[in-house]
């Protein structure tokens, strides 16, 4: 099925075909999204709008169609990805100024849809993560993320599989109380506060100390196949260092 989530009508169409097909729509995840870097100085109208339209347009399509199409009706899951963007996104703020509208709009959805047969509606916020969006970098920055992973609280970035935990959550039963919310998947990166007299006083130069998930939804055996991800290989050199630490790490 071929879905373009800035059409409107598409959007539609996707819905009905699976309601068709499974006579259901129980959840829907919007993970479709993305963004150019740019410094906002160097922005055009156009360039704005085309990353807005993308991610706050195209998640409103989609959560609108699922309305229409079925969970106006029977309720459903809604979750939405979207970036974490606690301190805005320096070279993104077309993404930044998007995610947090899509978060507000969560909160209001949440508000006026969840009477509709318990419809419960989420966003999960990402940091950095080791994933197939790698691959949409210049090569400095792929370089820079190489480089820098340790400035993370937990020093390291995030796996799809951490990721995907989070969602499933949200989806299921365990989180039948939890509505219009952000969940940051983020390592604490989002509370970082730089550190004037050098970062490494502050985190940990050495590596992670920090267990890491890889393999949804078996864990570090990758049982799933997830050898590595579609992503730069100097990305995955540290999606392997990670899956040494969870290996030896004691939870
Ligand atoms: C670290 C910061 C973010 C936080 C962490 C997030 C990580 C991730 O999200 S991982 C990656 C996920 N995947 C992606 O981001 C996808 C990569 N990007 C794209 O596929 C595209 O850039 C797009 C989908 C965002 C837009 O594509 P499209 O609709 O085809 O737009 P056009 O190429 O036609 O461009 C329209 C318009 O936008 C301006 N523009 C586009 N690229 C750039 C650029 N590199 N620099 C500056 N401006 C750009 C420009 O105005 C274009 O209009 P024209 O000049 O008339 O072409
Ligand atoms: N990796 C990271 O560090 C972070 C990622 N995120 C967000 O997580 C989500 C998943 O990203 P990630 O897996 O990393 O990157 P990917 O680029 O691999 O995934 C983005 C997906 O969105 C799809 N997509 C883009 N535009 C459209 C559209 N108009 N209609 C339908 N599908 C579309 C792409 O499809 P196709 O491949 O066919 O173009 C692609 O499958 C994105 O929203 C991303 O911005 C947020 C924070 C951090």
């Amino acid at each position: 099925m071929l879905l373009n989530i800035r059409d409107a009508t598409m959007a539609s169409q996707v819905i009905q075909d699976i309601v068709t097909r499974h006579g259901k729509l129980n959840g829907l995840v919007n993970n479709a999204g993305g963004q150019f870097m740019s410094p906002a100085s160097q922005l055009t109208s156009k360039g704005f709008s085309t990353v807005v339209d993308l991610n706050l347009n195209g998640t409103f399509n989609m959560c609108k169609a699922a309305f229409d199409g079925y969970m106006g009706e029977h309720g459903g899951q809604i979750v939405t990805i979207v970036a974490e963007t606690r301190n805005g996104i320096p070279r993104a703020m077309h993404t930044g100024a998007a995610r947090a509208g899509i978060i507000n709009m969560t909160k209001t959805l949440a508000i006026e849809w969840g009477p509709y047969n318990g419809i419960r509606i989420n966003c999960v916020a990402p940091g950095l993560i080791i994933s197939s969006g790698m691959k949409n970098y210049h090569e400095t920055m792929v370089d820079l993320l190489a480089h820098s992973h340790w400035m993370n609280p937990t020093s390291r970035y995030g796996t799809e599989s951490e990721v995907s935990a989070s969602v499933a959550f949200l989806l299921s039963p365990a989180a039948s109380y939890i509505n219009g919310v952000n969940l940051e998947v983020d390592g604490g990166s989002s509370l970082s506060k730089g550190n004037p007299e050098g970062d490494e006083l502050k985190y940990n130069p050495e590596g992670s100390r920090h267990p890491v998930y890889v393999g949804w939804p078996e864990g570090v055996d990758n049982v799933h196949g997830i050898k590595q991800v579609d992503a730069p290989a100097k990305i995955n050199e540290l999606l392997e260092k990670y899956k040494a630490i969870g290996r030896s790490s004691k939870i």
